[in-house]
């Protein structure tokens, strides 16, 4: 019985299909899969029959990816799964940056008990105008499966929309609508934009892209939306660009106590992929690359080991698999191992990502040879971070 563990609340449409084989358990420390949205990893202990790790959204920065590597835990994400969701409420973010919409439902919200309130209206609506989206410069920074899906939607709107992504993936741009313009040099970006929306993982190098510099190159009121992640903008600077005019409006999804304290910030409680829909995707997504990844060993879509699919365990063979790190001889060793103990492999998969490299053998069950002694010694190799025998 495999037993998973939900740090958040996942939606009952992923864990619904978890089988017989499986049961939901409170206890994190026995568990062997792990379903996580935002919650934080970083100070978690993980415990040794931790296989696998999956975050039901996009984002990984609540994870130790490293570490997980290292205690030979595969980490999971669903990517895409919630980019819709995203999209539309990036949408509505253009259009709250653009028109007096925030304001004026603050205007009638105060005046809810004036008896002639919409005669009042109609004078005081003049303060909330604002401008069409049509026409207008758009800039995506990040081309993923958030990035693309904005990018495009905003042409169908009559946006002229420029594209930053120099690590865009084949995918991503073949999906791209062609009057998308791609743009190599991100101040090209800041310079030419009438609205900026920033579509890209947090990580060590993006953190405070969105920095002085940037502003000093931007129009003046420029509209600039973060569905990402804060990290990417440095406060400190965005505060700054609010309050000269530099930039006109910011709309992030992202509390802190200072965006909160901006004057023409609009600040939303994280609800980028709150959607029945995104939720229910990103959990059947997650559960289904957790289960697949326990039973037959293969990998889709983690983000700290390479995938590998050698389909299901052919019947009659035995299935060993390796995680372990990308360095010279690994998989001379491992082979070597198994040819000493007399065991004939069948079929092999290798892969590698980064630092890391997983090892997937089909073996003849039929001769096992010494295939425990096999293990013991596979266990005994430097930087072997986890050997499984899947079945
Ligand atoms: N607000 C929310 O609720 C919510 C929901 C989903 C995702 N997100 C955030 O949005 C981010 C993007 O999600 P996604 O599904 O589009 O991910 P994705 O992996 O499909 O796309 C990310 C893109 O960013 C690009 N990129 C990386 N570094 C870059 C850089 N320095 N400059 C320009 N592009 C760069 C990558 O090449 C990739 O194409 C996630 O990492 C997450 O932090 C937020
Ligand atoms: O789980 C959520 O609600 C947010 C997920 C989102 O930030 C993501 O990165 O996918």
């Amino acid at each position: 019985m495999h037993k998973i563990h939900c740090l958040n609340n996942i939606s009952p449409y992923g864990t619904d299909l978890l089988t017989a084989d499986y049961e939901l358990t409170e206890d994190a420390a026995s568990a062997s899969g792990i379903l996580v949205r935002s919650a934080a990893m970083h100070d978690m202990e993980f415990g040794d029959n931790l296989l696998a790790i999956a975050r039901a959204g996009a984002g990984v920065n609540n994870i130790p990816l490293d570490r997980c590597a290292e205690a030979g835990i595969v980490v999971f994400n669903t990517p895409g799964a919630n980019a819709n969701a995203v999209k539309e409420l990036v949408l509505c973010a253009l259009l709250l940056g653009s028109r007096g919409i925030v304001d004026g439902i603050g205007w009638v919200r105060d005046n809810a008990d004036d008896p002639a309130v919409g005669k009042a209206a109609e004078k005081a609506k003049k303060a909330f105008a604002g401008h069409e989206i049509k026409g207008k410069k758009l800039g995506v920074i990040g081309l993923g499966a958030i990035g693309a899906e904005v990018a495009n939607a905003a042409v169908d709107l009559g946006m002229d929309v420029y594209g930053y992504d120099p690590y865009v993936s084949v995918g991503a741009a073949w999906r791209l609508n062609s009057a998308v313009h791609y743009v190599a040099n991100l101040d090209d970006i800041f310079r030419t934009c009438d609205y900026i929306t920033i579509h890209v993982p947090a990580m060590e190098s993006t953190k405070g892209m969105i920095d002085a510099h940037a502003f000093e190159l931007m129009h003046d009121g420029v509209v600039f939306l973060n569905f990402s992640r804060d990290s990417l903008v440095n406060d400190e600077a965005m505060a700054a660009a609010l309050e000269s005019g530099k930039v006109g409006c910011y709309l992030t999804d992202f509390a802190n106590p200072a965006v909160v304290a901006m004057k023409n910030a609009v600040v939303l409680p994280h609800l980028g992929a709150s959607t029945a829909e995104a939720e229910d995707n990103c959990a059947m997504m997650a559960v289904r690359e957790m289960m697949s990844y326990i039973e037959t060993g293969n990998i889709a879509n983690s983000v700290n080991f390479p995938a590998c699919d050698m389909g299901p365990v052919p019947e009659g063979l035995r299935r060993v698999t390796v995680l372990h790190a990308n360095v010279p001889n690994a998989l001379t060793r491992i082979t070597e191992i198994f040819g000493e103990a007399g065991v004939n492999i069948v079929d092999l998969t290798n892969k590698s990502r980064g630092d890391y490299a997983y090892t997937m053998l089909d073996l003849d069950a039929g001769n096992p040879g010494h295939p425990d002694d096999a293990i013991d010694r596979l266990n005994a190799i430097d930087r072997v971070f986890r050997v499984r025998v899947v079945k």
